[in-house]
């Protein structure tokens, strides 16, 4: 058994690790951390794990997760992070870290983008943690930078029309709608129930921090720099992403054509789902999973295509596709750990 730290495990990512993690036949959990939790039994924060674990929480310390633990999950917010995984690399564990801290490879753009980075020399070294684009680079490697919730529904949607040019990268419109619960479990005025019961805002708009990790991945795929119009919304519900994204089709496809070219792109990913035509997804269908459903819509009025992806964004958008990395990065089964089907309703 692989000995397992989740850092930052009072929060919601980190408390589906735990969920995740006890079902993994692989790995024990030794070690979980938490500021403000420590030393309180895990089950009396979270007794949806009553019976199923002993743990308490451990304070911050990087001495502890060091000795307990051979692989860590970071799940802090970012800047928090950065300030733990050099040292848990140092001392040889491998980490998936869960905050942005790691995603952007020019460290220019994190530093305009968020905040002074303080360790710039692992934007280098850490692979960005999205399998069903970058799988073979994720093999082995000891930091993985698991993706950010939003990112990862754009990405699985555009990727087969990227990667053949089927789109002009410069026509790229996303609009993306997610769960409060991707502001995290921290208190703050936004995310109480009279703020977003009832309620549907936009926010970030033109302003977003996931734009450059989108425009990232995009341009990889590309092959050329791509910039995006980005905007996400609010959505009074505890979780799912729906993201819709407008692209000018660069020569004319119908929607038989479109589904096919997804169906085919597709086909061996245990975890991307794709609509038979006229269907389209529902974050409803993902809930508590790590799927991403996908429907696509050729309008040749406009000679646009129309992507619509969901994801459940704490899980394959933060801790299922970090337990995915795991095993990935151990050369263990992909699923392994992650069979269970959607929540419905
Ligand atoms: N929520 C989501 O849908 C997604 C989240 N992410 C990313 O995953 C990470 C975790 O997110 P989420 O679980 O939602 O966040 P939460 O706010 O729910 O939890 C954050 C965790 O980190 C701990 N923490 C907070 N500040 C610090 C600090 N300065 N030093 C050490 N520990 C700290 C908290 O516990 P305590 O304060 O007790 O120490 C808590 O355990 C973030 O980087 C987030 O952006 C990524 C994709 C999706
Ligand atoms: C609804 C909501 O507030 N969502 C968060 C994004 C989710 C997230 O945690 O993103 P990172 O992993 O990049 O930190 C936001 O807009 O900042």
């Amino acid at each position: 058994m692989v000995r397992v730290a989740i850092v930052g495990a009072s929060g919601y990512t980190g408390v589906e690790l735990l969920r995740l993690l006890l079902n993994h036949p692989r790995v024990e959990i030794t070690c979980v951390t938490s500021r403000q939790n420590a030393g309180t039994p895990i089950v009396s924060v979270f007794p949806s794990l009553l019976g199923r674990i002993d743990l308490a929480f451990d304070p911050v310390d990087l001495d502890t997760i060091i000795r307990k633990s051979d692989f860590v999950f970071t799940a802090l917010p970012h800047k928090a992070a950065m300030l733990v995984v050099p040292e848990l690399l140092k001392a040889g564990k491998k980490v998936v870290d869960l905050s942005a801290d790691y995603r952007l490879r020019d460290v220019a753009v994190y530093e305009a983008w968020y905040d002074k980075h303080t360790s710039p020399e692992l934007l280098g070294e850490a692979i960005y943690g999205l399998p069903e684009l970058f799988r073979e680079n994720i093999r082995g490697v000891r930091l993985v930078a698991n993706p950010g919730c939003y990112p990862t529904s754009v990405a699985l949607a555009l990727a087969p029309l990227l990667e053949k040019m089927l789109i002009d990268p410069h026509s790229l419109i996303i609009d993306s709608k997610s769960g409060t619960s991707g502001a995290g479990r921290t208190a703050k005025l936004g995310s109480l129930y009279c703020e977003v019961n009832e309620g549907f805002k936009a926010y970030g708009v033109a302003s977003h921090r996931h734009t450059p990790e989108i425009e990232q991945t995009l341009g990889q795929l590309a092959g050329q720099p791509v910039r995006v119009s980005f905007t996400p919304h609010l959505l009074p519900v505890s979780r799912g992403i729906l993201s819709t994204c407008y692209a000018t089709l660069t020569q004319p496809m119908d929607t038989a054509q479109l589904q096919g070219l997804f169906a085919r792109r597709y086909a061996d990913e245990p975890f991307v789902r794709v609509h038979p035509k006229g269907e389209l997804p529902n974050i409803l269908h993902v809930r508590g999973s790590n799927f991403c459903n996908l429907g696509v819509v050729g309008d040749p009025r406009t000679g646009r295509v129309i992507v619509v992806s969901v994801i459940d964004n704490l899980l394959k958008g933060a801790a299922s596709q970090a337990v995915q990395n795991m095993n990935i990065m151990l050369d263990w089964e992909e699923d392994c750990g992650l069979k269970d089907l959607p929540l419905y309703p």
